[in-house]
């Protein structure tokens, strides 16, 4: 195990009810916040009612954002800041699922930051303060209520890139499982198969953690039970309260400290939805058994069988390469079942950009768990067709 520093220090309310606490959250942080959201669903849901109402009966003036996209973009960032510098916003409080959650971070940085926000979305080290995040999460999927990174598109350009700082990791957030039972099943899988693979991301690394391992078979395990339950039964509380919780731990750092390897399936996903504004999570879906059985070898073999004895009850007596390849089979079926889809045709990519995006996901491979060429890449790309 590599040394690390442990801090996580995002207050966590968890549960029903759990909005009551929202100017608790806040009012350490400031007296006037801009609310950020995404399509409108909060207006109607009820909770940006219940979260203004709270905030005006505890004197926090508030100003609101709405229309993030899915899948965020540098324009709404800009606007944001914009809004922040002009309005003396003191906290950002985003209300939504990690788009919202994302763009609220960049907004938050670029409110005390000089020149254009794409450059805090470039390089994260020039985000040298950001305004305190209060975070209220409305879909189990991507972690950012807990974590550094944000992730912010430029389609003019055709970028989807992810950017980390500890400034930007939320200070609070308020996670009401219940106000999850909405999301349809399309993205409560989608959100299932993007914990998994941040999961995975860390799991599948050179660096040894034989503790960390356990937790995340154990997080996988989780999304594995909860997942489909939560697809066939929206309105499983017990279902939606693991997925959310699973979700945070998988991506909060937890599970990479000691063992921190550069991710592999998610820079290529980046460049999927750069191209063609893809569900994020559909995209891990389609390529991560693909990925799996292009890295697997005599050297990540054992890995791979670990992996299938004990996330996927894989016959611990089985040769090694057949115990791993039932594992990558598991997992694909897995994704099926939740309703993904498995090819790249399904979600309307053709192969126009595929040597560009194989290209550009290839320049962020250095260091991962099996390092991929550009034409490693592209042929995922094809078999994933
Ligand atoms: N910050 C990170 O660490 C991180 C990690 C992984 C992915 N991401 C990024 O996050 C984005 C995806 O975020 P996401 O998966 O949370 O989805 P999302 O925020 O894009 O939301 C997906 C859809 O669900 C809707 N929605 C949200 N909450 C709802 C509710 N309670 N009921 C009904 N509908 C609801 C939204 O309006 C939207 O249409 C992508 O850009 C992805 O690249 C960030």
């Amino acid at each position: 195990m590599e040394n690390f520093i442990y801090s996580i220090p995002t207050t966590i309310y968890f549960g029903k009810g759990q909005i009551e606490h929202v100017s608790q959250a806040v009012r350490p942080y400031g007296k006037k916040a801009l609310i950020v959201y995404g399509g409108g669903s909060v207006k109607k849901n009820g909770i940006f009612d219940r979260v203004t109402e709270i905030l005006e009966h505890e004197g926090i003036a508030w100003e609101e954002l709405g229309g993030v996209e899915p899948n965020p973009r540098i324009e709404t960032v800009r606007k944001g800041a914009e809004f922040c510098k002009a309005g003396n916003i003191e906290v950002v409080l985003p209300i939504g699922g990690g788009s919202t959650i994302d763009c609220a971070k960049i907004i938050a940085a670029g409110a005390l930051y000089d020149g254009d926000a794409w450059d805090l979305v470039l390089d994260g080290k020039k985000i040298q303060a950001a305004l305190p995040i209060v975070a209220v999460l409305t879909l189990a999927a991507t972690g950012s209520e807990m974590d550094t990174a944000a992730v912010i598109s430029d389609m003019a350009s055709n970028n989807k890139l992810g950017t980390k700082s500890e400034h930007i990791r939320p200070k609070a957030a308020i996670m009401d499982p219940s106000y999850t039972e909405t999301v349809n099943a399309w993205h409560t899988a989608a959100g299932t198969a993007d914990i998994m693979s941040h999961i995975l991301e860390s799991y599948f690394s050179n660096a040894e953690g034989y503790m960390q391992d356990r937790m995340a078979e154990g997080l996988l395990k989780t999304c594995i039970q909860f997942g489909i339950r939560a697809v066939e039964h929206p309105d499983d509380y017990e279902a939606r309260a693991n997925l959310m919780w699973a979700g945070s731990w998988a991506i909060n750092d937890f599970l990479k400290l000691g063992k921190l390897v550069p991710w592999s399936v998610h820079p290529m996903e980046h460049e999927l939805s750069a191209y063609y504004d893809i569900t994020h999570g559909a995209g891990l879906a389609i390529l991560t058994p693909h990925w799996m059985r292009h890295v697997l070898n005599t050297r990540t073999v054992e890995k791979f069988r670990t992996y299938g004895v004990n996330v996927w009850d894989v016959p611990a007596d089985l040769p090694s390469m057949e115990a791993a390849e039932l594992a990558i089979k598991r997992t694909a079926d897995y994704f099926k079942a939740l309703g993904l889809p498995s090819r790249l045709s399904e979600v309307g990519i053709d192969e126009k950009y595929l040597e560009i995006m194989a290209e550009k996901s290839a320049s962020r491979m250095k260091g991962t768990y099996v390092e991929l060429t550009k034409d490693e890449i592209l042929q995922i790309f094809k078999e994933a067709m």
